[in-house]
């Protein structure tokens, strides 16, 4: 049997067979959609809510679409503002969550009541390289300082070629064009190259960018031998930190 296809559901391939996707097409609605490349996603998103309506349901809609497409949540771990959101429509809709969080952010104060798995570590470089080793691709959804550094770090990475994984934003409402116009901006002044600038994939609904996610394929203009990047342990990964759900045993991811 040929590989899952994006689009394509578990029923209808044992009912029919890989090959025959137009039989398949008519059960599309019914069935679960499988992400065929995707174990779990990192969303970096705003603590807060932001102003409009149009965040939080965007926010509720890329965490249906985890859902649907069988795709696990690894996140900032905190149940506040569009964090929250994403989290809880994972959790509530039967798919795993991750919450990767600091010892001082932790508290009900400061990120609310989690939901899911929880991982506790140290500082906000140990948050970022554990969801970063633990995801298969990224999502920045709106946010402020907090999103911009997570999503800019793993697009510098990428851009070293220290990890392939998609990078996406979800450019809700328009929110990320002018960072977008920067990232042009930097291309025309010579500050990104054309392959650098293309790992940036954007798109406004969160079923549209996680369907470009899919189809990604990063295209370097130089390489960076693999063995030069040897001592970055993140994202060539074994998490070693006590869960919530290990009771302190070392996971192989
Ligand atoms: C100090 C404040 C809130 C702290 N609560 C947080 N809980 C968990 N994770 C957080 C928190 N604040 C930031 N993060 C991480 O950064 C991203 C969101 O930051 P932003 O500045 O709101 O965009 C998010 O992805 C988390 O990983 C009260 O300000």
């Amino acid at each position: 049997m040929t590989a899952v296809k994006a689009g394509m559901t578990v029923g209808t391939m044992g009912k029919q067979g890989a090959d025959n996707e137009s039989l398949c097409l008519p059960l599309l609605a019914k069935e679960r959609i499988i992400s065929k490349r995707f174990k779990r996603i990192c969303v970096f998103c705003g603590s807060s809510s932001g102003k409009k309506d149009i965040f939080s349901n965007v926010a509720l809609s890329l965490g249906r679409e985890l859902v649907s497409r069988k795709v696990d949540l690894v996140y900032g771990g905190g149940s506040i503002g569009l964090m929250g959101q994403v989290a809880q429509t994972v959790h509530g809709g039967g798919g795993h969550v991750i919450g990767v969080i600091p010892t001082a952010l932790m508290g009900k104060d400061l990120c609310g009541q989690t939901v899911g798995e929880l991982r506790t570590v140290r500082d906000m470089h140990q948050r970022k390289a554990e969801m970063a080793g633990l995801a298969d691709a990224f999502v920045a959804l709106p946010g402020g300082y907090g999103t911009l550094e997570e999503l800019l770090e793993v697009l510098t990475w990428s851009q070293l070629g220290i990890h392939e994984k998609p990078v996406g934003l979800l450019n809700v409402d328009g929110y990320y064009n002018p960072l977008l116009a920067l990232f042009d901006k930097a291309l025309e002044e010579g500050f990104l190259g054309l392959s650098a600038r293309n790992i940036v994939v954007s798109a406004p609904t969160a079923s549209e960018l996680l369907d470009k996610l899919e189809a990604y394929t990063q295209i370097h203009d130089w390489a960076i031998p693999k063995l030069y990047w040897e001592d970055v342990k993140c994202f060539v990964y074994t998490s070693t930190i006590p869960t919530t759900l290990n009771q302190g045993k070392p996971e192989a991811i």
